[in-house]
């Protein structure tokens, strides 16, 4: 067959014979995998075959449950009619099963062309999985992309080794059909292929300007008259002089926040910025990435722990993609804000770039200026990041100057190995950094679009003289950036809540600042700050329905 005809055979197959696949067939095929190209010759494709029944069953049960919540997902009765006869896979009925994975291991070591994205690892074996396509065309075989899988469950239930990722898993065979020599979800009509390539020519470049982001013009400082007389308000409500405790501080901070004797929460707020880290390529979470995407779609469809928390308290919740691995779609109910699909490793090169840390600012202030516009007065910032525990330790360690092992945390629950090869990346990525001492710089190599967007927005925050509502720990590095460019960012900040992540505590003791509540909690999205929210009414409430010894006629102390 000419290369051409080859092209054009070639099919996802979903109908195959029971013919044994020969050996020779499939060792043909897998030579024509290993002749792709693979970025910076990383060599790093890996494959498994899959013969047994047992083996094909279990992994057919994970596709049943991944297709159960596809179907779930169209709203359309036609179309879920339609889809529910489609095959879209044989991995019982087809007589081998191919996994091909990526060894992600090889970006412990400098590779070339991984400086932008390592997405180039697994691009290196989708190449190699087209020519496999392509000589099982030749010889008369086929085979058949299964997609709807859930990777990480896919990836234990096969018990591949931590740094292998899988890419897919595919059915391989004898074709049973040629779909009448079309795609089969044409020829089932559910879909008609494009007639031709769709192409553009670019003619001109669009620089990026990336205005320096602007540090806050503060108003006049806190008016110290206001805060007497909120004093003496607070000193003669009808109760022993300072018995309500923490709550007094708290009624005190937010009447000099807003400015009035009678301060209200107004239209409370709550957003996660949501990004991906490089460095969690490296597995120093418990859990994988793709955990930051699917998070994200669970905040919208209100399924995580900060949706019932807003809900119970009446918060209202935004979600910022900051530059999730992930494509959303654009229609989805969140603040796209995109900076890129996760920032770079920075176990030997920058995270991102110090224009990005200037966007990143800029970004997450237009989300507060948008959420004050709609009358809000008080924010909450919450985060979601596979890895963001490890870019925040770093940032700690670094804008702080405390040995990065009093930082490091099991963040989502890395213990024992997993734990020491996070405490070892991380030292070793803050020993390859020869970058500059300053905090932009910093920032810069060690990045966290999230972290870095939640900055900018606590900025914001403050230059609107809104009330600020600090999460754990990642938000409480956030808020550290902040403050490092803004110190008086701190008059409006609350801090909820103090996790239960190593560093945390001695990140608010070298911040002076102390925590409302201490419940163990270590999950950030925010819900420290929306737990802790049913205390700011209490503060406010004390101050403004609590009647003075003058008013009740009671007797103040001798
Ligand atoms: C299901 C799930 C929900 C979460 N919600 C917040 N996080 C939290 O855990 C992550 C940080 O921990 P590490 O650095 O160990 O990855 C962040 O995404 C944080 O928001 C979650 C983590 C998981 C797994
Ligand atoms: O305190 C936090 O913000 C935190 C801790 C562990 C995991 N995720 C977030």
């Amino acid at each position: 067959m000419q290369l051409e005809e080859i092209l054009a055979a070639r099919r996802d197959t979903r109908h195959f014979t029971d013919e044994v696949v020969p050996d020779e067939v499939l060792e043909r095929a897998l030579r024509a995998g290993h002749m792709a190209p693979s970025v910076g010759l990383t060599d790093a494709t890996r494959y498994y075959v899959v013969k047994s029944k047992e083996v094909k069953q279990e992994i057919k049960k994970l596709f049943q449950k991944y297709n159960r919540k596809a179907a779930d997902q169209i709203e359309d009765e036609a179309q879920k009619t339609a889809y529910a006869v489609l095959k879209l896979e044989a991995i019982v009925d087809a007589p081998l099963g191919l996994v091909v994975c990526y060894d992600r291991s090889v970006l412990n070591s400098f590779t070339i062309g991984t400086v932008a994205s390592n997405d180039t690892i697994r691009f290196s074996a989708v190449c190699a999985v087209q020519n496999i396509w392509l000589s099982l065309t030749e010889q008369g075989y086929s085979m058949g992309w299964v997609s709807i899988l859930d990777y990480y469950e896919f990836k234990n239930l096969l018990g591949l080794p931590e740094d292998i990722e899988p890419l897919s898993y595919f059915c391989v065979g004898k074709p049973a059909t040629d779909y009448d020599k079309q795609p089969m979800l044409q020829q089932q009509g559910w879909k008609q292929k494009s007639a031709a390539p769709s192409v553009m020519e670019v003619e001109k470049v669009h620089l990026p300007v990336t205005p320096a982001f602007e540090p806050p013009h503060l108003h006049a400082p806190q008016n110290e008259l206001l805060a007497e007389r909120l004093q003496y308000i607070i000193d003669h409500k009808t109760k022993p002089t300072g018995a309500l405790g923490v709550l007094e501080d708290l009624a005190l901070q937010i009447g000099k926040v807003f400015n009035t004797t009678a301060p209200e929460v107004k239209h409370p707020h709550l957003v996660v910025f949501a990004a991906d880290h490089g460095i969690a390529q490296h597995g120093v979470s418990a859990y994988p990435q793709e955990v930051t995407s699917q998070m994200v779609k669970n905040f919208i469809e209100g399924g995580a722990a900060i949706n019932a928390f807003c809900q119970q308290h009446h918060i209202t919740l935004s979600i910022v993609d900051a530059g999730v691995n992930y494509d959303f779609p654009p229609n989805l109910p969140i603040l796209h804000h995109k900076m890129g699909r996760g920032t770079h490793s920075f176990l030997h090169g920058p995270a991102m770039t110090r224009n990005q840390v200037h966007t990143c600012l800029q970004k997450g202030s237009e989300v507060t200026t948008s959420i004050y516009q709609t009358g809000c007065n008080t924010i909450g910032f919450g985060e979601m990041g596979i890895g963001n525990t490890s870019t925040a330790a770093v940032l700690m360690s670094l804008l702080c100057h405390i040995p990065i092992e009093q930082c490091i945390g099991k963040g989502t629950g890395v213990v024992k190995e997993k734990l020491e090869k996070k405490q070892q990346l991380l030292k070793q990525a803050i020993e390859n950094y020869q970058g500059e001492q300053d905090s932009f710089a910093i920032l810069a190599h060690f990045g966290g679009f999230e972290i870095l967007q939640m900055a900018g927005a606590m900025l914001q925050a403050k230059r609107k003289d809104m009330l600020l509502l600090i999460d754990g720990f990642i938000s409480s590095v956030a808020f550290l950036c902040a403050y490092k460019i803004e110190p008086k960012v701190k008059e409006n900040a609350v801090f909820c809540h103090q996790s239960d992540e190593a560093g945390h505590r001695l990140l608010l003791q070298t911040l002076g600042v102390n925590p409302l509540l201490q419940l163990g909690m270590r999950l950030g999205e925010g819900t420290g700050c929306a737990v802790a929210f049913p205390l700011l009414k209490s503060a406010t409430a004390f101050l403004n329905e609590m009647a003075s010894f003058e008013r009740a006629g009671v007797s103040n102390k001798a």
